[in-house]
């Protein structure tokens, strides 16, 4: 492509690609220069023009010192590079019905209930937290919401690969990092809003205001917003969207809402309210916070013109959303959850869904750590909430990073004053020992990491068989 596509004024040279990061510049690319929270990428210039850039895009004042380089100043790289990664890879998002998903808790089943009935209409691609996914393709993403470059040239790949849709996570960090700026969204769900991720954003307040930033700047206003008028946040998202707001819930009035829910734990009856009509819904979804995730999906779906029929004919058999309350089936005589909880809400809802589904004289026993240069304060919460809910807890590492699990492990137990814990700081083991150790009827939730195939130690990501596949292998090697 010319440079003077991606910025006025510019030579029309040709240019191969775009880079932020100067060890992966490929010759005849452009490289921005972005302002890091470790870094600045002004400091790499050098190293981009020694692997090929033809173009450097800076916002500080630098020294132009080499020939043959065309450098361009600009007031701020992050939003030039992420206008110029929409016009690199051809627009690929307004060729496709683009559904963006943001809340706490939520967004990968949310996306994946989308994309799993939108399928049965036309071709439809996930991007998020377990996978990249279109067609037969799937990769495993290193973030939840991509940066600009990795997200626009995936969705080049799904139109070329025929996508009409695409169900995309966005997290905060990619909205306050403007991964989605070059992204006009025809749908824009919102999940809930509760405590996470204070140490990339300060306050609850910043980390809100991000969340804003898709209702009020990147949905198209001829599109649509589905809001959860039951969280407290309702009221306040409907007031900035700049597109008009349809509501879900269940203890609001609501444009789309579920009553006389009935639940075991293999499956959930409700009435579906609609226009004042009700719609009998079956679905293998269990747990009131995943009928919440539903009612979005079918909401944004039903927006975006799909009929009511093929989604309600849909619900009865979803995909199980790997990690996300997975519940593993081997044939054992008690229950094992395998959860991506790992806020206080998500962490609740968990432990509340684990004492409904276990009998009174039976234990409840839950299985997990807290991550490491991550939110600080949640940790004594999590005690807390075991204190609460569970019989028996087993504290063991998740991802701790370059901080010692059993200190971290310590800071939980400052929550936890009257219900049996153990640690063991290998997860293998804890998993092995909970599942070992099982009476009939018990319930075990292993929480935190979901399907995740890695766990981040001081050495860096190391690969992890996953809770799923841990507890599978354990249960057949002990329970059997
Ligand atoms: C906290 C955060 O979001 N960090 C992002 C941020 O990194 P950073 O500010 O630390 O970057 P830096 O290391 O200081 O480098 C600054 C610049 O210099 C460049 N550089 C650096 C060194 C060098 O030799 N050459 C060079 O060019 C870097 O490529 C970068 O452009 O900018 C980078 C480039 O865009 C991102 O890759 C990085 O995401 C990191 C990997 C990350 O882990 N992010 C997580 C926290 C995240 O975004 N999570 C969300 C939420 C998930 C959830 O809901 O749980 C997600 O969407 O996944």
């Amino acid at each position: 492509m010319r440079l003077s596509k991606l910025f006025k004024n510019a030579p029309t040279v040709n240019v191969s690609g775009l880079c932020f990061d100067s060890r992966k510049v490929k010759p005849d690319n452009v490289y921005f220069c972005l302002p890091g929270l470790t870094f600045d990428g002004h400091d790499f210039i050098d190293d981009a023009i020694k692997n090929g850039a033809i173009c450097i895009v800076h916002s500080r004042e630098i020294e132009k010192k080499q020939n043959g380089v065309i450098y361009i100043k600009v007031s701020d790289v992050n939003a030039a590079m992420n206008q110029c990664a929409r016009l690199f890879y051809g627009r690929p998002s307004d060729k496709m019905t683009m559904f963006g998903i943001t809340g706490t808790n939520g967004k990968s089943t949310i996306a994946n209930i989308i994309r799993s009935i939108m399928n049965e209409v036309e071709p439809c691609g996930y991007i998020g937290t377990i996978a990249i996914e279109y067609g037969d393709v799937k990769l495993m993403p290193d973030l939840t919401t991509p940066d600009a470059l990795f997200l626009q040239s995936k969705l080049a790949d799904m139109v070329n690969a025929g996508m009409k849709a695409c169900a995309l996570e966005v997290s905060s960090h990619g909205l306050s990092q403007g991964r989605v700026d070059g992204i006009n969204f025809n749908v824009a769900v919102f999940t809930n809003f509760t405590y996470d991720h204070l140490d990339f954003h300060g306050t609850l307040e910043n980390y809100f205001d991000a969340k804003c930033i898709l209702f009020k700047d990147r949905v198209r206003s001829d599109g649509v917003s589905i809001l959860n008028i039951d969280d407290k946040k309702f009221e306040a998202l409907k007031s900035i969207s700049k597109a008009p707001v349809i509501s879900y819930g269940i203890d609001h009035e609501a444009d789309y809402r579920a009553i006389n829910i009935q639940m075991d734990s293999n499956s959930t009856h409700f009435d579906l309210v609609y226009q004042g009509k009700a719609y009998s819904v079956m679905t293998n979804l269990v747990a009131t916070y995943n009928i919440y995730n539903l009612l979005a999906a079918i909401a944004a779906l039903h927006e975006s013109g799909v009929s009511m029929d093929t989604i309600l004919s849909a619900c009865s058999h979803l995909p199980q959303v790997e990690g996300r309350l997975e519940q593993i089936k081997e044939g054992q005589s008690f229950n094992v959850i395998v959860d991506f909880a790992h806020t206080p809400d998500g962490m609740e809802k968990m432990m509340q869904f684990g004492r409904m589904i276990t009998p009174d004289n039976s234990d409840l026993i839950a299985v997990f750590g807290s991550a490491g240069k991550r939110d600080v304060a949640k940790r004594k919460v999590f005690g807390e909430l075991a204190d609460i809910y569970c019989d028996y807890v087993i504290l063991t590492e998740d991802d701790p990073r370059d901080e010692d699990p059993k200190e971290i492990a310590d800071m939980i137990k400052e929550g936890i004053k009257n219900t049996a814990n153990i640690y063991i700081e290998d997860r293998y083991e804890a998993i092995r020992q909970a599942i070992e150790n099982a009476k009939e009827n018990d319930t075990i939730l292993l929480l935190g990491k979901g399907d995740e195939a890695f766990i981040y130690r001081e050495e860096g990501r190391a690969p992890w068989i996953g809770d799923d596949k841990a507890a599978r292998e354990c249960i057949q090697k002990y329970r059997k």
